[in-house]
C-alpha cells in the first residue's frame, strides 16, 4: 500500500483509510461482477485522486436489538425511521466492516495517463499492449438542457444503467462518470446535469459548475437536443459547457427522440442545426430505443486521441457503490412523489456495512427542507416511505447483485439547497465520499 501511495503521489494514509481503500477495491470487483459476465479478477487499480481529508461519521446511533423488534409503530413513526428487513436477518455487529466515514474522491481531476506510473501488474490489469499504436482513449462530456435524454443516451452507450432516468426535468444532479471500453479504445463519459437558465438555488449554481468542469476535461463534447421540440439555439448550453475554452473541443449535436417525429421533419431539423449552430456534425438518434447510438460511438472514436487506457478495461465507473445506492433511491422518489417534493430531497448513504456472511446493511437519510415535505414522504402510518424503501431495495439488490437491508430515515434541514457548506458535504462541490 505504501508503494501505491508513492505511485499516485498521495500522502501516506492512516491505517483506517487503507482498510477503506482495500474495501473500495472490493466495490470495484462488484461492478465487475455486474458488467463482465461474472468473471471477477483478483485485483484492480485504484484510479482516483484521494484528498487527505476525512469526513466525520454523521450516521445516527446504531439500532439496538430492542428497537429492531419494536412493535410500536407510533413510536417508530415519531422517529420517522422505517426498517425494511426480513425476519431472518442476522445480527451484524460482529462481522461489520464499517465504512461510514470516508475519504473524499475528487471528480474533477483526470488520472495521469503516464503509463510509467503503473507497475507491471497494473499494466496487465489494464490489458495494456505497449506497442498498440492504434489504441484510443479520452473523455467525453454529454451536455444539454434538462430532459432531452442525456442520461438515456449515456446509459445506452455504456450498455448499462448508471445514470437514473425519469420523465421529470433536472433529475441528474452530479456528473456521472461511466467508462466504456473495447479492445482498442476507452471512452470515459461524463453525464452532466441539464443546463438551466434560472438558477434558483445555490444547488443549481453548483450543478452548473460541475457541467463546466466536465467539459474542461473533455476531448470531445456531445450536445443533446430534443428533436420533438422546435429547434433552439444551443448557445447557453455551449456557454455553460464549453465556456470560453481557448481550444474548443470537437462538438457533435445529437438530435435525440427522433422516434417522436416524422422522417421528413428530421432532415429539416438537421439542416436547421447545421446552419444555426456552431457544431462539427449533427446525428439523429433515438436513445430510448438505441437507434443511431453506434454512429455516435464511431464519431467519438474518430475524435479521441491516440493513447493507452486510463482505467482497467473491466471497470464501469469511478463512483463507489454508495453513490449508485443514493441515486437509485432518488429515482424512486421522483417516480413516487409529485411536484416539488422530489426536488427538495437529498439522499445520503450515512452508513454502508459490508457483511460477508449476511446482507449488506445500508443506512440512508433523506433530507428535506420542510416538515410538510417530511410528512408527505412518510405518508399515513409510514406507508409511503415503506413503499419507497421496498421499491428502492429491489432495484439496489438488482444493481449490486446481492441482498441488502435498507433503512431509511427522513430528516429536515431547512434550506439545504441554499447552504453551500452542506452542498459541498453532499458532494456538489466536485468531491464525493469515496466509500
Ligand atoms: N420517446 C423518447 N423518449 C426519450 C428518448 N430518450 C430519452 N427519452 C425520455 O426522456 C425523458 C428524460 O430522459 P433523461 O435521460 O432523464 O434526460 P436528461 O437529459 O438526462 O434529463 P435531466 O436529468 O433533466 O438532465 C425520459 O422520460 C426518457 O425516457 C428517446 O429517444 N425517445
Amino acid at each position: 500500500m505504501k508503494e501505491l501511495a508513492l505511485h499516485y503521489n498521495i500522502p501516506p494514509l492512516p491505517p483506517a483509510t487503507k482498510l477503506r481503500i482495500h474495501h473500495r477495491r472490493t466495490l470495484l470487483y462488484n461492478f465487475q461482477s455486474i458488467l463482465t459476465n461474472g468473471s471477477r479478477r483478483r485485483h484492480s487499480r485504484i484510479a482516483m485522486n484521494y484528498s487527505s481529508t476525512t469526513t466525520s461519521d454523521k450516521s445516527p446511533p446504531p439500532i439496538t436489538r430492542e428497537e429492531e423488534f419494536d412493535d410500536d409503530e407510533e413510536e417508530v413513526m415519531w422517529r420517522s425511521r422505517y426498517q425494511i428487513r426480513n425476519p431472518d436477518d442476522e445480527e451484524y455487529e460482529e462481522e461489520d466492516v464499517e465504512t461510514s466515514s470516508s475519504t473524499l474522491l475528487s471528480l474533477s481531476v483526470k488520472p495521469d495517463r503516464n503509463m510509467a506510473m503503473l507497475d507491471d501488474y497494473e499494466m496487465e490489469e489494464m490489458d495494456y499492449v505497449p506497442d498498440d499504436p492504434n489504441h484510443r482513449s479520452g473523455y467525453v462530456a454529454v451536455v444539454g438542457k434538462p430532459n432531452v435524454g442525456k442520461s438515456t443516451l449515456s446509459n445506452q452507450m455504456l450498455g448499462q444503467k448508471l445514470s437514473i432516468v425519469t420523465d421529470k426535468p433536472q433529475t441528474t444532479r452530479h456528473r456521472v462518470l461511466g467508462i466504456c471500453s473495447g479492445p482498442d479504445f476507452q471512452m470515459i463519459l461524463y453525464d452532466t446535469p441539464g443546463v438551466i437558465e434560472k438558477q434558483m438555488h445555490k444547488l443549481d449554481t453548483m450543478m452548473m459548475k460541475n457541467v463546466r468542469s466536465a467539459a474542461i476535461n473533455a476531448d470531445c463534447v456531445i450536445v443533446v437536443v430534443d428533436a420533438s421540440r422546435a429547434p433552439q439555439k444551443i448557445d447557453e448550453v455551449l456557454e455553460e459547457g464549453v465556456g470560453d475554452l481557448k481550444h474548443k473541443p470537437p462538438t457533435l449535436l445529437v438530435l435525440n427522440k427522433k422516434d417522436l417525429i416524422k422522417p421528413g421533419e428530421i432532415a429539416k431539423k438537421i439542416e436547421w442545426y447545421e446552419k444555426f449552430t456552431d457544431v462539427d456534425e449533427v446525428i439523429p438518434v433515438s436513445a430510448k430505443y438505441g437507434h443511431g447510438v453506434e454512429d455516435i460511438k464511431d464519431w467519438i472514436l474518430s475524435k479521441l486521441p491516440l493513447g493507452p487506457a486510463y482505467y482497467p478495461k473491466d471497470i464501469a465507473s469511478e463512483h463507489p457503490e454508495r453513490f449508485f445506492v443514493s441515486e437509485i433511491i432518488r429515482e424512486k422518489i421522483f417516480m413516487q412523489y409529485r411536484n416539488e417534493v422530489p426536488y427538495a430531497c437529498q439522499v445520503n448513504v450515512v452508513s454502508y456495512k459490508n457483511r460477508p456472511n449476511a446482507k449488506d446493511f445500508i443506512q440512508v437519510e433523506v433530507v428535506v427542507e420542510k416538515n410538510s415535505q417530511k410528512i408527505i414522504l412518510i405518508g399515513k402510518e409510514g406507508k409511503a416511505l415503506k413503499l419507497l424503501a421496498t421499491a428502492a431495495r429491489l432495484d439496489i439488490e438488482d444493481f449490486l447483485q446481492k441482498k441488502v437491508f435498507l433503512e431509511i430515515e427522513v430528516k429536515v434541514k431547512e434550506n439545504w439547497r441554499q447552504n453551500e457548506g452542506l452542498l459541498k458535504y453532499y458532494g456538489y462541490g466536485g468531491h464525493i465520499q469515496a466509500l
